[in-house]
């Protein structure tokens, strides 16, 4: 897959410290990115290394407290949060760990919820989409009534639901079996050759070998 010129998805020398007492930790160092349309990659690295904090910056749910990201040509760091949240609406799907399911919303009502909050994008219908991820048998369920891999394929449709020009997902394959994994990849490639720029941090070597590109952080910088 090449990347068209202009990335959709760029960050600028990221810096990101936490102060715990007397003990600073340097989570960012510096890290740029630049990812076009159509461009999946995956980053990789040891437990701790930054990765999470990365994907929580370039989605605009955390600060950088040095540089700058950009999405679809507009900046989203060091915005206020409304408007952080305008951007991230329109232009970004985000998976991850800790969920992006509403807890008192059935999965096909996650879906409908996301798709009302950004009305005049051409979209997949709720129901095309849970087939797609392979959860419409459970689309009457509450989040908490799901398995962990269920959870995952919920998490991928709710995040695919406004067809973001962004992706980024973190370990979206952490609690799946094999057969599910490949479907989810499956479904991640397509996206991508749909034209959605994708950051997708992973431990997997399945979700590493699609990748276009394979990234590695260490003490929060690119090695
Ligand atoms: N809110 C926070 N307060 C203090 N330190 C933090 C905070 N968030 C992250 N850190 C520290 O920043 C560093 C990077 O953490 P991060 O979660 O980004 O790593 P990671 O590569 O995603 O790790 P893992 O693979 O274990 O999820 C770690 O040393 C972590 O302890």
């Amino acid at each position: 897959m090449t990347a068209s010129v202009t990335p959709v998805l760029s960050s600028r020398s990221l810096y990101r410290f936490f102060r715990a007492g007397e003990e600073e930790t340097c989570a960012l160092q510096g890290v740029g990115l630049d990812v076009g349309a159509g461009e999946t990659v995956a980053v990789t690295g040891p437990s701790g290394s930054g990765k999470t904090t990365l994907l929580n910056c370039l989605a605009g749910l955390d600060e950088p407290d040095g540089g700058a990201v950009t999405v679809a040509g507009e900046r989203l760091s060091h915005r206020p949060e409304r408007e952080r949240g305008r951007i991230r609406a329109q232009h970004i799907g985000i998976v991850f760990q800790s969920g992006n399911l509403l807890e008192h919303l059935t999965v096909r009502d996650n879906v409908a919820l996301v798709q009302s909050l950004v009305p005049a994008r051409p979209r997949v219908p709720p129901q095309v989409l849970l087939e797609r991820t392979g959860i419409a048998h459970r689309a009457g369920a509450l989040p908490r009534q799901l398995s962990g891999g269920e959870a995952a394929r919920a998490g991928l449709a709710v995040a695919l639901a406004n067809t973001p020009g962004v992706l980024l997902a973190d370990e979206p394959t952490g609690e799946v079996d094999g057969e599910t994994e490949r479907r989810l990849l499956a479904l991640l490639r397509e996206r991508a050759e749909e034209g959605t720029a994708v950051v997708v941090v992973t431990h997997s070597r399945a979700v590493a070998a699609v990748a276009d590109r394979v990234l590695r952080l260490r003490d929060g910088r690119w090695t």
